[in-house]
């Protein structure tokens, strides 16, 4: 079987790492993503992987509360740097070569974000997770991905979230929801579609780069969208 793309961004939800937990790192989901990451790695293809952190704090979610948002926001990085480190650590027992670079600088914990260096190792097959989003707060890891992805030259940015591609309403709350297997960038910002914050499909439309959202709790999906199979929903030019 060979592969669609050469060189992917991979954007995980922190919360779909809880698993059927109320919180935190489910070791399971976690085994379970790596084996389908570690399968499209051996198809040769070239893996960066965006991490979130929803499961362990999300910004708004502290703003809400009466934090700082900025200050929130910075929480919610550091978050995504935990969830960035449990990834790379399943992935190296699993006999995948991984590295964490953060966009936050915490030398003693990972190595800092460095673009020429993120691109050599993917070169040398090693899969690169980067933590600490964009490094910036008022910004989610779905623009962390969009830009990243457009940094180290991705073919395309896959989502892999709770949902199983982009619907006409949302379909947690619209029963009657139909899913699209291919939309246009253009259709998809117009209809105001949720699934993806508007900075994130913005930033993507502009370097032409597509998008796939799929569910990450689908077994197999991961490589379907890499072997261009028919799965979640493609974003186009
Ligand atoms: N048009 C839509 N199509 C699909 N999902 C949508 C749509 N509008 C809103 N959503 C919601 O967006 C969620 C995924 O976005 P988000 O919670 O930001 O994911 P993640 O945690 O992966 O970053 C889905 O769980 C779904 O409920
Ligand atoms: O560039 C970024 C990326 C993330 N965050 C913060 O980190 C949290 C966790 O990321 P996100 O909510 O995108 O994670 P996910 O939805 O994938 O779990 C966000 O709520 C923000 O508070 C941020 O400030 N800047």
């Amino acid at each position: 079987m060979t592969a669609a793309y050469q060189r992917i961004l991979l954007k995980l939800s922190g919360e779909a790492l809880m698993g059927e937990d109320a919180y935190g790192i489910n070791q399971e989901v976690v085994s379970r993503i790596v084996a389908e990451v570690a399968e499209v790695s051996r198809l040769g293809v070239q893996v960066g992987v965006v991490i979130g952190g929803g499961n362990i704090f999300r910004g708004m979610a502290g703003a809400a509360s009466g934090m700082d948002r900025a200050t929130a926001d910075y929480m919610g990085m550091l978050a995504t740097v935990m969830n960035a480190m449990a990834l790379a650590d399943a992935m190296r027992a699993a006999g995948l070569n991984a590295r964490v670079q953060s966009a936050l600088r915490i030398d003693q914990v990972v190595e800092p974000y460095i673009r020429g260096k993120a691109i050599r190792y993917l070169e040398e097959g090693r899969v690169v997770v980067f933590g600490a989003g964009t490094g910036n707060p008022f910004f989610t890891t779905d623009t962390a991905a969009a830009l990243r992805g457009a940094e180290i030259g991705a073919q395309i940015v896959l989502k892999a979230t709770k949902v199983d591609g982009i619907y006409t309403a949302d379909p947690k709350l619209d029963s009657s929801a139909e899913r699209f297997s291919r939309i246009s960038f253009d259709e998809a910002i117009a209809r105001d579609l949720k699934v993806l914050d508007a900075t994130a499909f913005a930033l993507c439309r502009d370097q032409k780069l597509p998008i796939n959202v799929f569910s990450i709790f689908k077994p197999g999906a991961l490589k379907r969208v890499v072997t261009g199979e028919d799965e979640g929903t493609l974003v186009y030019c």
